[in-house]
């Protein structure tokens, strides 16, 4: 026992320094480096050497073997694909044979047992339950209500604030404040306040959520036994894992206890079954009485919903500074609605002195262009960048390749959207134009795109449950946010790096300056 201990130690470390040095060479090229396949390691020193430019590596992979590339880490073996055919195959005709594994609620194991970590009848329970619970009006329209009162009470008055200091600040920072608050509030029917007009606490909890995406990206490409070993032995990335897991759960059982307190007044809001939040609809499922997993299933609820959207809308908003014809081809859309509330003055907000215009959702439904740039950057900056499965038993896929029982598919969609015979020759253009198609009466209505070819919401039978929600969501704060400030990028393209972690999140944030928009309709560039 001794013995083989000592004997993991000494691979993990000879392993670990050999990845170490490859890395610190890696820092000194951009170019991607061509892999080759090491005895023992396989593909890892490759990968270690392209991780400052992972994504893009991928992508070279990919479009240098036509679609489709066999790697090896140690003993894994690896079968990586942009193919939108064996796409349709793995997560649609025949999902069943592809499964999330018996590895990944290990990777992911502060959501062990939840929807997102099991296959087979438990996800599909979990599954059929989320669905009733996000497609419930009660819940939409708390959802909405949630979003709308953040908007108002914390991002605006705290950009009006920026605007008038001329302070530069951290929009991604900002962003995920405001993801999280509006994600929690229809869970727990509490704002947890981090972000508000009058000051910004610590953002532990949101350090630890995206230290759960990071762990679990090195978890991926390193292998099994030597992460399991830091794990033992709390080393790297394995010591700060078990801090971010203590403070989350301390999170949730703070926020169920401050739900608890308030219960009087939520009666009043509750729906014909009783149902006030969607915690509420679990507190009584005799399923849910394990609270380690009830526990694990709330933290997945914000993992959801928080994580998919603050990545995404830094991304939009940095398109758009590089892309200034769509932000005026945006603003003309709006320009209607905002002029007919600024005639009735029902929805608008007065803050010291200036007018601004708070779209509420059901006005966004009618923002098509909107829509359509929102759809662009998840394309090119899907916030879940590649999808993994493990193959259950052998296969031949469509194009041919075969994979056997054990192997782990990686699908990248960041790769998918930068791939000509999908998207065309402009694949790697900002268009929202590709979305849309002419509507009958002359304006633009959005075009059907498969799901195999934009994966950002996944697609078959595990498909996104909150895709319309989320779309929702960032239409209105895009839409507020848009209209009334104009916003300048304090960094370039080279220092907007992607950090390495299962979300594809900035590095180093997104530093702005806002300043706000003289909105005289007329005005719309
Ligand atoms: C930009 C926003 C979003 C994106 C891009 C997105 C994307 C995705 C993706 C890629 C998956 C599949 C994950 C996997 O199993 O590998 C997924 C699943 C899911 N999403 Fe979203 N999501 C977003 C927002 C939301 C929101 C706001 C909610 C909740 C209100 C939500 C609820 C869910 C649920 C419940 C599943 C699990 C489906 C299942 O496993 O059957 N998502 N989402």
């Amino acid at each position: 026992m001794a013995l083989s201990f000592l004997q993991e130690l000494l691979t993990s470390t000879l392993v670990l320094s050999v990845l170490i040095s490859l890395y610190i060479r890696s820092k000194r090229s951009n170019s991607p480096q061509l892999p080759i396949d090491w005895p023992i390691f396989g593909m890892l020193p490759a990968i270690v050497f392209n991780l400052g430019n992972f994504h893009e590596f991928l992508t070279f992979l990919l479009s240098t073997s036509r679609h489709n590339y066999k790697a090896r880490i140690a003993s894994i073996r690896f079968f990586l694909t942009s193919d939108p055919v064996n796409v349709r195959h793995i997560l649609t005709s025949n999902h069943a044979n592809y499964l999330k594994g018996a590895e990944f609620p290990e990777i992911f194991d502060v959501m062990r047992g939840t929807f997102f970590t099991t296959d087979g009848e438990s996800w599909r329970q979990q599954r059929a339950k989320i669905q009733s619970i996000l497609s419930s009006p009660q819940i939409l329209s708390l959802t909405a209500k949630c979003c709308l009162h953040k908007i108002e009470q914390g991002l605006v008055p705290f950009l009006i604030r920026m605007a008038r200091t001329s302070t530069p600040f951290d929009m991604n920072d900002v962003i995920s404040r405001f993801a999280f608050d509006m994600t929690a509030m229809p869970i727990f029917s509490v704002d947890p306040g981090q972000l508000s007009s009058s000051h910004m606490p610590s953002v532990d909890v949101s350090i630890a959520m995206d230290t759960v995406m990071e762990v679990a990206f090195y978890r991926q490409i390193v292998p099994a036994s030597c992460w399991k070993l830091m794990r033992r032995i709390k080393v790297g990335p394995e010591c700060k894992i078990v801090r971010a897991h203590m403070v989350l759960r301390g999170f949730i059982a703070e926020m169920v206890e401050r739900r608890s307190k308030m219960e009087g007044q939520q009666k009043q809001e509750a729906d014909d079954d009783g149902h006030v939040d969607i915690l509420s609809h679990y507190l009584n499922d005799p399923y849910y009485k394990d609270q380690d997993l009830l526990r694990a299933k709330l933290i997945t609820y914000m993992v959801a919903g928080r994580d998919t959207i603050s990545t995404t809308l830094p991304w939009v908003l940095y398109n758009l500074a590089r892309n200034p014809h769509v932000l005026s081809v945006i603003r003309n859309e709006m320009t209607p609605i905002a002029s007919s509330k600024t005639s009735y003055s029902t929805t608008t907000c007065s803050q010291a002195g200036t007018i601004i215009i708070i779209f509420n959702p059901d006005e966004t439904k009618a923002l098509v262009y909107l829509h359509a740039a929102l759809l662009e950057t998840l394309r090119l900056y899907p916030p879940i960048p590649l999808e993994r499965k493990t193959v259950a038993s052998s296969d031949v896929l469509p194009s041919g390749h075969e994979v056997h029982e054990g192997e782990i598919i990686v699908i990248s969609l960041y790769a998918m959207a930068r791939m000509k015979d999908i998207w065309g020759e402009d694949c790697l253009e900002f268009r929202p134009e590709r979305w849309l198609s002419e509507s009958e009466d002359g304006g633009g209505k959005l075009r059907y795109v498969p799901s195999n070819t934009f994966l950002a919401f996944n697609s078959g039978p595990r498909m996104c449950l909150g895709k319309d929600i989320a779309i929702m969501e960032m239409k209105t704060v895009m839409a507020t946010i848009l209209w009334n400030f104009d916003f300048e990028m304090l960094q370039g393209p080279p220092a907007v790096e992607q950090k390495l972690s299962v979300l594809l999140q900035m590095k180093n944030g997104l530093m702005v300056k806002v300043k706000e928009r003289d909105v005289s309709i007329n005005n719309t560039d």
